[in-house]
């Protein structure tokens, strides 16, 4: 590339990061607030979806096939598609921009301590892609034993893994750019809209973790084939080494149908409900300053994500009678399960090893020019693809419960604002290193559940948000995150660690030095200190066959005990699939699209 391009780019990241440094997130939806009273009748459509983001953008671009429907999406964000959102290793400083909604949960008992207040982050990506905007890119699509389970809760085999899979293929392109990574090719497609593609160069990092994994006898696998369990290289929705948010993905090449009409900067208050017959007829919104009704004659779907489909259900009236009536919502439909069992998994990136490992450091010319060649260093979220998935010996419904992730880290400022946690407690666990080789680890199939709750019956406060993470009474939750320490400690006994002297970082927390250092008690106070929700958040508003045990949707997403009402996004996951869940909501959003399909042709 001229100098030119180098020189934009460079100041296209100084300008891209300064401007994060200095950006406060916004902690209510005041700035949607309409400044007059008056409401203006949008129009009719079909369909209207609410919120773009992975699932949105998905619903939209398959219901839109239907040439004679007319789909209306509303969504709060704009096009987040500057060059900025679309570098990977830029995504952190994203956190802290206009596409982060900033929500944080209530203050935790159990985990998240050692955070500002003893809030976890809830992050939430704002914008056509939604999330998709500022997560990790990671396509991973779940283990099939989970979907089985999916399926048989909701008495429909049509969430059996094996009825999805080809689902998941028809939205795949898959690329096997890294000839050498694991990849069982009959599993993947071809031609779909979403780009799969690895990071190449791959990071040396990435091939000590797989080393290191197969001298403890680990297999080295596909995650997106037949068995999860084993070590593996992250596999990632990016197109020539360029984020690829799934509203580019799934709406770009269909934005000049004419029956599909995307609204932006709309902000959604409210499903309208015909009370004689429980039938959602539309919504309101409001855009610049002003308030909207758009009318919707077949069906009005929720995909504004896993925090705000409960909120926008609770402020429509449908949720727990007894909570709506105390924020004075009128009950219009009593379902229990809105927003009471929100999941997360629990993640901890606080167990650092110091060694003398070095990255080899590229000078920003460099990286620019490799990036614009779809390789290198910027088109990195994380600093490692090396990946592993496994049973603790507390898995007892076969599926998997422990994701360790491989990792390079640094301390800094940055970082430590990032993850909001207390300078006292941060600068304890590093002590005098300033970088070191982290293993991340993570619970993937949680029983610890939480809730989403109306702050009040304004749509312009943030709901309330109860992660609850490794509250479950028997301690299992946090027993698996002992276990991934162990085995953490395990990998890096290895040879492959070992040749760099990896070495455990000891330097304890204050906050837990009533405990005899590294015991299992000193170790449980760590965990619950230093862990975070993991951001694969779901359940808000699970799918199943009855209200009666907590499903808000039935098995075609269908709100049970109203019309023409669709749930499609994260809320419905009923239980895990043990990982990132981008994937997931993708093969959601197609599964249900069908069905919407089959209903309205
Ligand atoms: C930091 C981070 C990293 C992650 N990394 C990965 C990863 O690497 N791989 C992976 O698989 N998953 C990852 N995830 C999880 C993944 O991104 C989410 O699970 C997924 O995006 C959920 O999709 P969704 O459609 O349910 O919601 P979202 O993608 O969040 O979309 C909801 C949309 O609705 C809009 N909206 C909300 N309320 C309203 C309203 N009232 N009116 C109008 N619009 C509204 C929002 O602005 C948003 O665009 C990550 C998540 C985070 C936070």
């Amino acid at each position: 590339a001229d100098d030119d391009v180098i020189e934009y780019f460079t100041n296209l990241i100084a300008e891209g990061q300064a401007a994060s440094q200095t950006y406060e997130v916004p902690t209510d939806a005041s700035m949607y607030k309409p400044t007059d009273d008056s409401v203006t009748d949008y129009g009719t459509y079909d369909f209207i979806i609410i919120g773009g983001g992975v699932t949105g953008s998905v619903v939209a671009s398959r219901l839109s096939e239907m040439e004679n429907r007319k789909v209306l999406l509303l969504e709060a964000g704009t096009f987040a598609d500057e060059e900025f959102l679309r570098i990977p290793s830029m995504t952190a400083f994203l956190s802290t921009s206009p596409v982060q909604w900033g929500f944080k949960s209530i203050p935790q008992k159990t985990a998240c301590l050692s955070l500002i207040n003893q809030r976890c982050s809830g992050s939430r990506g704002k914008g056509m892609g939604g999330t998709s905007i500022l997560n990790g890119g990671i396509y991973q699509r779940g283990v099939p034993k989970g979907f089985d389970y999916w399926a048989k809760l909701t008495n429909d085999p049509g969430w059996s893994y094996e009825n999805l899979l080809p689902f998941f293929k028809k939205s795949e392109d898959f690329h096997h750019n890294d000839p050498t990574a694991p990849a069982d090719l009959q599993y993947h497609g071809t031609g779909g809209y979403l780009n799969v593609e690895y990071v190449m160069p791959r990071n040396p990092i990435t091939d000590i973790f797989l080393e290191a994994n197969k001298e403890l006898g680990n297999p080295i696998v596909d995650y997106n084939g037949p068995s999860q369990i084993g070590a593996t290289i992250f596999q990632l929705y990016m197109k020539n080494g360029q984020r690829l948010n799934v509203s580019s993905a799934f709406l770009d090449p269909v934005m000049d149908r004419k029956n599909l009409e995307i609204l932006i900067e709309s902000y959604v208050t409210k499903v309208n409900i015909d009370k004689n017959d429980k039938r959602a007829v539309g919504v309101t919104f409001t855009h610049h300053g002003k308030t909207y009704r758009a009318n919707a004659d077949r069906e009005v779907i929720l995909s504004a994500g896993v925090f705000q489909t409960p909120q926008l259900l609770l402020l429509s009236g449908i949720g727990p009678k007894a909570h709506l009536e105390e924020v004075g919502v009128e009950v219009i439909e009593d379902l229990d399960g809105v927003g009471s069992s929100l999941q997360d998994d629990v993640i901890n990136q606080m167990v650092i090893f110091k060694s003398n490992y070095t990255a080899k450091s590229t000078p920003m010319e460099q990286q620019i020019q490799q990036y614009l060649d779809g390789r290198g260093p910027m088109t990195e979220v994380l600093s490692s693809q090396g990946v592993g998935f496994f049973q603790s010996q507390y898995e007892t419904d076969d599926l998997i419960d422990l994701e360790l992730i491989s990792a390079t880290t640094s301390a800094s400022e940055f970082g430590r604002k990032y993850m909001s946690m207390r300078a006292e407690t941060y600068n304890a666990i590093w002590g005098n290193a300033t970088s070191g080789m982290a293993i991340n680890i993570a619970n993937v199939n949680p029983v610890s559940k939480g809730t989403v709750r109306l702050k009040s019956n304004s749509p312009y406060d943030y709901p309330l948000i109860d992660f609850n993470l490794m509250n479950d009474p028997e301690d299992r939750d946090i027993a698996v995150m002992y276990e991934g320490v162990k085995r953490v400690m395990q990998l890096m006994k290895t040879s492959a660690y070992q040749k760099y002297g990896t070495e455990f970082l000891a330097n304890p927390i204050p906050e837990c030095l009533s405990h005899e250092l590294w015991t299992k008690d000193y170790w449980y106070c760590f965990l619950r200190h230093t862990s975070v929700s993991a951001y694969h958040t779901r359940g808000s508003c699970p799918m199943g066959s009855d209200p009666k045990n907590g499903a808000v949707v039935d098995n075609e997403l269908k709100v049970f005990g109203i019309k023409n009402l669709r749930v499609i996004d994260s809320s419905v996951m009923p239980v895990t699939m043990s990982g990132h869940n981008t994937g997931t909501c993708i093969v959601i959003a197609e599964k249900a699209s069908e069905y919407i399909k089959g209903h309205h042709k």
